[in-house]
């Protein structure tokens, strides 16, 4: 019997893969598209505070060229020295990389978890520190195009949930077959995601996303969707769900419609919903862009959106959707920390989501998180790669696009090979994982 080799971190310290690649070009073009965004600001911080405004704007742009250099010559990561309340977490993830490997972590050789994340979280520190900028979320103008130019696919989804909300769905077998379209609706929501795109547009272009789902059947590698379903169904008394968003625009709409469906059918009493606590990986959502979504469906020409954005503003305000916005519980999503270390680092946070009946974790950076980010044989099982991280029953919905999953077979994997050698990167396949 072979002795299986230890998973390690993953890291951009090998060329010529997609980890890589992503720290020598992807990020590297996701700065310069901050840099431009802020030389965009320069004119109007003149306009409105003078020479002090331009000079506060200019010197965020030379923060994040340098960044940019620093990243892409793979010079050291630094400490961070602003004033936000998980400073001193980032601090100590530092000084314990240091006290073990007698070196800083640099961008390349640093594991890409924390590197990446370090990335985003340095941009935050840039911008919190300027006098003008301090509030300024630079991939605001990205996440806003992104939910417009998906404005065709969010009418014909809110048609189809208002289409199956008239229908009789008291036969279960129906239930379960619009069960597996909303949360595949959903799951193929991740696929517009800016990260990966590296900040270039990426909407929902298929305008009908509820028809032919049986077309992207074959690219879904793993499927646990009737399992969850059979979880929902028991005692449906009191079932708070938990949803750990991803990307804001379409797939945030998907989720939200996705939310509405498990509350009009009665496999949930609430749905609770934890977005990222600062502008992070481009399109992630923030308690901004989440209310901001809602707020500009209330003002869309068409009366279904309007209908259906008014319905989730009563829900937020009868707690049947609850927004998590409070940074002292939501700060852990954005550090760099596998999950399995969440009861320890954030046992708040832990402790709300052991009240919950079902976690559900959208994309792929979270999946990333809830196996550690290492490089696990294809065949390790999901609960083995999760280390211990269960406060509750829990589900990955994610389309590919790191090079890691777990819990394939050897056929699955053989399979997506032979039909795309980098299938486990582009987003086009997908796992529905769950640790039932
Ligand atoms: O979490 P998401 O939005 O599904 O994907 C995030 C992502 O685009 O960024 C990282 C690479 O830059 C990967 O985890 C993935 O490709
Ligand atoms: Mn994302």
């Amino acid at each position: 019997m072979e002795q299986q080799q230890q998973p390690v971190p993953l890291s951009a310290s090998e060329p010529g893969n997609f980890v890589y690649d992503t720290m020598k070009d992807r990020v590297p073009r996701i700065l310069t598209k901050c840099i431009d965004v802020c030389h965009k600001k320069v004119y109007i911080l003149h306009k409105d505070f003078g020479e002090e405004g331009r000079l506060d704007c200019q010197s965020v742009i030379g923060q994040l060229s340098q960044l940019r250099t620093e990243i892409m010559t793979n010079k050291p990561l630094t400490v961070l020295d602003d004033k936000l309340a998980d400073c001193y977490i980032w601090n100590n993830r530092f000084n314990e990389y240091v006290s073990i490997h007698k070196s800083s972590p640099s961008w390349f050789d640093a594991p890409w978890l924390y590197a990446e994340c370090f990335c985003y979280r340095k941009i935050m520190s840039i911008l919190s520190k300027s006098k003008y900028l301090q509030n300024f979320d630079v991939f605001s103008d990205q996440k806003k195009l992104a939910l417009t130019q998906s404005l065709p696919a969010v009418k014909n989804l809110t048609e189809f949930l208002n289409e199956v909300s008239h229908g009789n769905l008291s036969d279960s077998e129906m239930l379960k077959l619009r069960f597996q379209d909303f949360l595949h609706i959903s799951l193929w929501g991740n696929k517009c995601d800016l990260s990966l795109s590296g900040g270039e547009e990426n909407s929902q272009n298929n305008k009908e996303p509820h028809k032919n789902l049986t077309v992207l059947e074959p690219f879904l590698l793993h499927d646990s969707t009737n399992r969850i379903f059979a979880h929902l169904q028991e005692n449906t008394s009191k079932a708070v769900v938990d949803i750990i968003l991803d990307n804001s625009g379409f797939e945030l709409f998907t989720d939200l419609v996705f939310a509405e469906f498990l509350l009009a059918y009665k496999l949930a009493t609430q749905v609770r919903f934890h977005p990222k606590t600062m502008p992070w990986f481009v399109s992630d959502v923030t308690p901004n862009d989440f209310r901001e979504t809602i707020n500009f469906l209330l003002h869309d020409e068409s009366d279904i959106l309007r209908n259906l954005a008014s319905k989730w503003k009563q829900r937020l305000e009868d707690k049947s959707f609850l927004l998590f916005s409070e940074e002292s519980i939501t700060y852990f999503w954005t550090l760099p920390d596998p999950f399995c270390f969440m009861k320890t680092v954030s046992p708040t946070l832990h402790n709300i989501l052991e009240n919950s009946k079902l976690l559900i974790f959208k994309g792929d950076l979270n999946y990333r998180k809830l196996v550690s980010d290492w490089n696990w044989p294809h065949d390790t099982s999901f609960c083995k790669a999760l280390r211990g991280f269960s406060p509750a029953p829990l589900c990955s919905l994610r389309t590919l696009k790191a090079p890691l999953v777990v819990g394939l077979t050897d056929e699955d994997v053989q399979s997506a090979v032979k039909k795309n050698c980098d299938w486990m990167v582009t987003g086009k396949y997908a796992v529905v994982q769950s640790s039932m």
